[in-house]
């Protein structure tokens, strides 16, 4: 096997190290009263609308609310990079893998409003080091499924990659709509935000970058 990539992990811990409170992709951990605490803030927060929090379409709202976050951003606590240890080797293969179309939910964390769609992943397997197609979908799954920023959602999907399955080279696209510029705001609705990252010998390799960047927009 040739040389890790740990020179790309040590860039990827310093890019994500002081950028304006990010976050690492490392779980957190869950309170153990964070269901009875949301559902305390969600019944304040429907007071200070002026609504009546016992009223019967709502009195049990907070609590569904409470699980819904826990839900929807349950990904806070989860490690995506355990989905990627189980490995297997299929030396002959030498190409670019490319799995298209992951559809995901995530929130953004400047309103707390869901944005969604596609991501688009390749990698080129070290020595033919390969994942299972299922275990991508997992990462960009677990890491949409927490507070984000689509650019933060997209480079973590690939610092992930690298970290454990030590690639040649991995690309990353993402595309989703937003829905705090469309349902407030602008209010500007069907606008698609398109993010990218690269990594590895395709940053370098300009031909094989613009080939696997078409792949992926399929
Ligand atoms: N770069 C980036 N921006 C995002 C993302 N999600 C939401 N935003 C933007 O975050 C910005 C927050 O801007 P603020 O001016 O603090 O908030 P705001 O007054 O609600 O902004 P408006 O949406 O313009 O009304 C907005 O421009 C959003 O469109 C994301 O994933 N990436
Ligand atoms: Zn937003």
């Amino acid at each position: 096997m040739t040389k890790p990539a740990a020179d790309l992990v040590a860039l990827d811990a310093a890019r994500h190290k002081g950028q304006g409170g990010e976050r690492p992709i490392a779980p957190i951990a869950l309170p153990e009263d964070a269901q009875v605490r949301i559902a305390a803030a969600m019944r304040e927060i429907l007071l200070a609308l002026g609504e009546d929090p016992d009223r019967e379409g709502l009195f049990e709202t907070p609590d569904r609310v409470a699980r819904m976050y826990l839900d929807v951003l349950g990904g806070l606590h989860e490690d995506p990079r355990v989905h990627l240890h189980k490995q297997f080797l299929a030396d002959q293969h030498e190409g670019a893998v490319i799995v298209r179309d992951i559809g995901f939910h995530s929130m953004c964390e400047h309103h707390l409003l869901p944005f969604f769609g596609k991501a688009h992943v390749a990698y080129l397997p070290e020595a033919g080091r390969l994942t299972g197609l299922s275990k991508i979908a997992r990462v960009v799954n677990v890491l949409a499924r927490r507070p984000q920023l689509q650019e933060r959602l997209t480079d973590q999907i690939a610092a992930s990659i690298i970290e454990v399955l030590e690639p040649k080279a991995v690309m990353v696209l993402v595309e989703a709509e937003h829905m705090c510029m469309a349902m407030r705001g602008i209010r500007n609705v069907g606008s698609r935000t398109v993010t990218t990252v690269v990594r590895g010998v395709w940053q370098r390799d300009t031909a094989a970058r613009a080939e696997i960047m078409a792949l992926l927009k399929g």
